[in-house]
This record gives C-alpha cells, sequence and structure tokens, in this order.
C-alpha cells in the first residue's frame, strides 16, 4: 500500500498540540509524517507527559517508535505550557504555511494540524480567525469548513463570522458554491456516487412559511431548486434545524450542510467529540484538523485525548491516498 506523507503541524505550543504529536510519534500508522514545529516546544511537552521522544532528519526512511522526523520552525518565546505567548503568532502561522507551500510543492501528499489559539495569533499582531480561513488565502481557492466523525459530516456555509454578519453572508452566489464544493469533495475525497446532502434552514423552523424570516424563500430554496434541476443535485431542505439531526432523518445523508458554526458543530461535537476530525474541502491537497481546541487547562498534564488526532492523521492518509490513487 503506498504510505502517503503528511505533514504534522503541532500548533499553539502552549496548547495540548505538541504532546499529542509526541504521542503520535509512538503510535503505528500507515503513512510517513514529517512535524514542521518547534523542536523545544515538542521536548518540553514530551517532558512534561513524561514521554521520550528523539527527532531525525525530515528525509529519513525508517525511523523508531517515538521519533519525529522534523522540520524546526523555532518558536520566539519558549513556550510556558496553559500560557500562550503572542510573541509565537508569526511562528505559529510560519510553520501552517510551510506545510501548505510543501503540499502544494508535492512534498508532501497532505497536512494534518493541531489546534490554533485564535486570540493569541491575533493578540501577536496577525489577523486570523482560522486555518481554514488562513489556507483558502494562501491556495486562492475557495474552500469549506466540514467536521465529520463515524456518525455525521457537517459542512459549514460560513465559518468563523460573528453571528451578527451571518444572515448577510448567506447568498445565492456563495451558497450554490459552497454547495459545488461539498459536492464535488463528496464524489472525488469520499468516493460517493451520488452524494444527498441536507441543507438547514436559517431561522426557527426553517423560517415558517415566511413568518419567521425570508431567507430559506428569498435565497436558500431557490439555490436548492437551481441546483436540482440544473446540476442534478442530491439536495434536501431547506430543514429545520432543531429536527434535522433525528437518526431517521439522517438515515440516507451523506452531509448536512448547516448556515453557521454554532448551528451545525455543537450537534457534531456532542456526537463523539473523540473521534471527530475537522476538513478543509476544495484546497489543492487534504488539509485534517483536531476537532478541538488548545484545551489550555490540560496542557502538560497527561490527560489530553489523543483520539481526535489519531483520527485526522488516519483521515488525511486515506484522503492523500485517495488522491494519489486518481493521479
Ligand atoms: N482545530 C483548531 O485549531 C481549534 C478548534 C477549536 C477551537 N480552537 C481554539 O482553541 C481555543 C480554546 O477553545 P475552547 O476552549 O472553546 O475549546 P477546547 O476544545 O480547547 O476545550 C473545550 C473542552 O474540551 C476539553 N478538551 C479539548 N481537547 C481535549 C482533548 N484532546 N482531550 C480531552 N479533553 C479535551 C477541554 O479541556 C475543555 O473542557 C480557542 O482559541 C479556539 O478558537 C482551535
Ligand atoms: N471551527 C473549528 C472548530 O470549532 O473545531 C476550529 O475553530 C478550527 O478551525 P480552523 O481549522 O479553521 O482553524
Amino acid at each position: 500500500m503506498t504510505r502517503p506523507r503528511l505533514a504534522l503541524v503541532p500548533g499553539e505550543p502552549a496548547g495540548v498540540g505538541p504532546e499529542l504529536c509526541v504521542r503520535a510519534a509512538w503510535r503505528a500508522s500507515d503513512c510517513t509524517l514529517v512535524a514542521i514545529g518547534d523542536r523545544d516546544s515538542l521536548q518540553r511537552a514530551a517532558d512534561a507527559i513524561g514521554l521520550p521522544i528523539a527527532f531525525t532528519d525530515p528525509d529519513a526512511i525508517d525511523v523508531a517508535p517515538g521519533t519525529l522526523r522534523l522540520i524546526d520552525i523555532p518558536h520566539l518565546a519558549p513556550a510556558a505550557l496553559g500560557r500562550p505567548d503572542p510573541r509565537n503568532a508569526r511562528s505559529i502561522i510560519e510553520g501552517l504555511l510551510f506545510a501548505a507551500a510543501g503540499c502544494r510543492q508535492g512534498d508532501f501528499d497532505g497536512m494534518v494540524t493541531g489546534p490554533v489559539h485564535k486570540a493569541a495569533i491575533n493578540a501577536g499582531g496577525v489577523a486570523y480567525t482560522g486555518t481554514t480561513e488562513l489556507l483558502a488565502t494562501d491556495a486562492g481557492c475557495e474552500v469549506v469548513m466540514m467536521l465529520a466523525n463515524p456518525l455525521l459530516r457537517v459542512a459549514l456555509a460560513t465559518t468563523h463570522l460573528p453571528l451578527r454578519a451571518v444572515p448577510d453572508a448567506i447568498t445565492a452566489p456563495l451558497l450554490e458554491r459552497v454547495i459545488g464544493i461539498l459536492d464535488g469533495a463528496l464524489r472525488r475525497d469520499f468516493r460517493i456516487e451520488s452524494p444527498r446532502i441536507a441543507v438547514l434552514g436559517l431561522n426557527p423552523h426553517a423560517g415558517e412559511a415566511g413568518h419567521l424570516g425570508h431567507e430559506e424563500l428569498q435565497t436558500i430554496e431557490p439555490v436548492l431548486a437551481h441546483l436540482r434541476d440544473a446540476r442534478g443535485l442530491m439536495l434536501e431542505g431547506p430543514l429545520p434545524a432543531d429536527t434535522a439531526f433525528l437518526p431517521s432523518r439522517l438515515a440516507n445523508v451523506d452531509a448536512v450542510l448547516a448556515m453557521y458554526h454554532d448551528q451545525g458543530l455543537p450537534v457534531l461535537k456532542y456526537s463523539g467529540f473523540e473521534h471527530a476530525v475537522n476538513m478543509t474541502l476544495g484546497l489543492p491537497y487534504p488539509r485534517v484538523a483536531v476537532d478541538h481546541g488548545t484545551a489550555l487547562e490540560l496542557a502538560g498534564s497527561g490527560r489530553a485525548d489523543p483520539s481526535s488526532l489519531f483520527a485526522a492523521i488516519d483521515q488525511c492518509a486515506r484522503l492523500g491516498r485517495n488522491r494519489m490513487a486518481g493521479r
């Protein structure tokens, strides 16, 4: 079986990302991991959780368990566990962009990322709403955020926007692009021949025929009708969000499209936080992240669960292999 070569970016050094990468170095997987991050933070995290770690050349062929291939991107400030230092903002972003460039140039078959602390990056003078948006800008393309656990896939029409800005952002062109990217990724990356997508409304009870909001009648329904007619897409909705996630409703659905972050993600995270991952669809390479944040209060305690990072590595390897097979 082909072994994809994946970039592994730990994220915020004061959080749980580095120690989870150390744990990943001890786990057998069917891919080659190359960490892109600060060597000292990885070492400090390993010391804190009492797990040995060794580092080696990024091109090393066979490495022993507990050894990480590493491209060192040093941080300015030593990471104090649990306390992000804004001085590290630029090198954290540099690590992500270095991995992205490597993916675009074909050095990596995909990238896996640990959690980043959005406020600390902004405090460090870097305008940042999320890695999804950062990678979209870097690649010059439109993307869709989709989180998935073994039960459910939830994609988002809008991502890291203040709630107040959401209704204005939900336009017909945006929905057409998002649904097109989601449908395309389900076919190409997930090998689903005719994906069924359940699209949520924006308002309570999907607007109750215009009595509780007009976005469904004016924007969402016409887009769905157009995409069904013009492109034959299998789209349900707009559905009331409160009942759309009932198991009976999800029976034949391949993905749910939520209109905004907190409409879809609480359900996904509640139904399987440990094994969920966050994917960026539409990039020229696979990017998969953990579904959790920096969990600052757990950093160095040894209690951070590595399951989401392990699931992200396995998912990225699968996506990488699919793309390699399709080349
Ligand atoms: N992938 C990402 O980069 C990502 C994802 C979500 C949030 N964030 C960022 O992380 C920061 C903190 O966000 P938050 O506090 O809302 O979410 P969080 O996921 O860090 O924490 C939420 C809860 O889950 C627990 N938790 C998180 N990861 C865990 C793990 N691996 N094992 C066991 N328990 C775990 C935490 O202890 C906490 O109780 C914010 O800046 C946010 O923007 C980043
Ligand atoms: N929206 C994501 C979540 O809640 O899990 C998270 O903030 C990370 O998103 P990026 O990968 O875009 O940073």
